[in-house]
């Protein structure tokens, strides 16, 4: 078996994933099909929390499930020990399902409903973080009506810009999350959540941004969050317990991206506490850090049946598979680059570059723009790399096209995660018109 850190290879020639070989996978469940190996997922995991336990620590990992939420998914960051991150109602529901603890729950959102923030509260997860004065008011009325208590977070936007997409900006003071800091929002909350008793305020947040492959932004973000601490520390004699720091941790999609491991992310993190801390004579909070994109992303791979294709003279050719933005719509949304080989033979030297295009009625359905490719025939396989995170979790049933399945392989075998929707599942939640009024 040949690895070269992106992918393995068996004696076939064939690509496999968790030591399964992908033409088999493709063969027994279809095209186009999600598949993760499960032990990239557990490595990655891993690395950050064994990174902060060598910098002898507080800490909890928290997976940003939005990345990729699962109950199967759920279950294998459980048995690591690891905390996670939700956003809505049906990402804690899907955690509750999974058997996750829920005290090792953050719950975020910029717009949490009524109804959601109930959900919380009954299920008492870990932690509610606050992202708005509305938020703080709903919160606080209906811990009254259930005579309870909660840890809360607030998130602050600390003014520190991070190097990456527009889109995946989110630390910048002109963005739609958490309190500001420059304008006294976050002090006004502080001051609203200290006087609250119902809330347990454990610590502050902030979150930078995504797809970060430089740790200076993170330093930023340490001096900037400590800064504030210090303020007040001073000013309310108030010390947060956890300084979360979010994640936005990048992967590699395309030679042109240079990775950062995550012990080089932590300990830059780690050491820029300690500095601060020291620095204005604080104590040293835990640390938490919320990686998604960083778990998932290179641990899954989306194979698609090539299909038709369109060469015009002079033009580059389209090739033609059997999914694309209704299952990433990355490329579309974000512009994201990809790389994809041919399953059956990963390192076969290629002869054209084409557009790997996608099946949906949009010109911008373009998986990817210039991918290199041996010679291939429509039933071929390709394997598009590293789609593991805001893939599966953002797709779509544009032109009704049923969501493919998710599969775990590890260890020599594979398992359905996610079954493939079906065109019965798709009218399922359809009513029939009945004309209203006259004729
Ligand atoms: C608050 C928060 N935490 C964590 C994440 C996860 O980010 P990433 O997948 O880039 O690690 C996000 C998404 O960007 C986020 O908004
Ligand atoms: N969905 C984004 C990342 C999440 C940004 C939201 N905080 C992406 O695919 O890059």
């Amino acid at each position: 078996m040949l690895t070269n850190n992106l992918y393995d290879i068996n004696e076939h020639n064939h690509l496999t994933i968790g030591g399964v070989d992908a033409l088999e996978l493709a063969q027994n469940f279809g095209t186009p099909l999600i598949v993760y190996d499960v032990a990239r997922i557990k490595q990655q995991l891993q690395a950050f929390q064994t990174a902060f336990a060598q910098q002898n620590i507080d800490y909890a990992v928290s997976y940003a499930s939005k990345a990729f939420a699962a109950i199967a998914m759920y279950q294998v960051v459980n048995q690591a020990g690891a905390h996670i991150d939700v956003v809505s109602g049906g990402e804690l529901y899907t955690a509750l399902q999974a058997g996750f603890p829920m005290d090792k729950v953050s719950f975020h959102g910029n717009n949490k409903t009524p109804a959601e923030l109930l959900l919380a509260v009954k299920q008492h997860v870990g932690v509610i973080i606050l992202d708005n004065f509305y938020e703080i008011e709903l919160l606080n009325q209906i811990l009254q009506e259930n005579q309870t208590k909660i840890k809360v977070m607030l998130r602050i936007t600390p003014g520190v810009t991070a190097h990456t997409h527009q889109y995946d900006q989110t630390g910048q003071e002109d963005s739609k999350f958490g309190f500001d800091v420059r304008s006294r929002q976050a002090t006004r909350a502080l001051k609203m959540v200290l006087a609250n008793s119902r809330m347990d305020l454990i610590g502050i947040h902030a979150h930078i941004g995504s797809q970060i492959l430089e740790v200076e932004g993170f330093e930023l973000e340490v001096q900037a969050l400590m800064q504030i601490i210090k303020d007040w520390s001073q000013q309310y004699d108030y010390q947060p317990q956890v300084l979360n720091l979010g994640g936005g941790f990048g992967i590699r999609y395309t030679a042109q991206d240079q990775i950062i491991e995550p012990g080089v992310f932590v300990k830059a993190i780690v050491q820029a506490v300690k500095r601060s801390a020291s620095k204005y004579q604080l104590s040293i909070p835990a640390i938490w850090i919320e990686p998604g994109r960083s778990i998932v992303g290179a641990a899954g791979y989306s194979l698609y049946t090539i299909g038709s294709r369109k060469d015009v003279p002079g033009l580059q050719s389209y090739v033609n598979v059997d999914g694309g933005m209704g299952d990433n719509i990355r490329p579309a949304l974000y512009q994201a680059d990809y790389e994809a080989i041919l399953a059956r033979n990963p390192q076969a030297a290629a002869v054209e570059t084409v557009h790997l295009a996608g099946r949906y009625c949009e010109s911008g359905d373009i998986l990817i723009d210039q991918q290199k490719l041996p010679a291939s025939h429509p039933g071929d396989i390709v394997a598009v790399l590293a789609t593991g995170a805001y893939g599966y979790s953002m797709a779509s049933n544009y032109n009704r096209v049923p969501r493919p399945a998710v599969v775990f392989a590890e260890a020599g075998q594979s398992q359905l995660v996610i079954k493939r929707e079906t065109y019965a599942d798709l009218v399922s939640h359809d009513c029939f018109y009945q004309q209203k009024g006259g004729n």
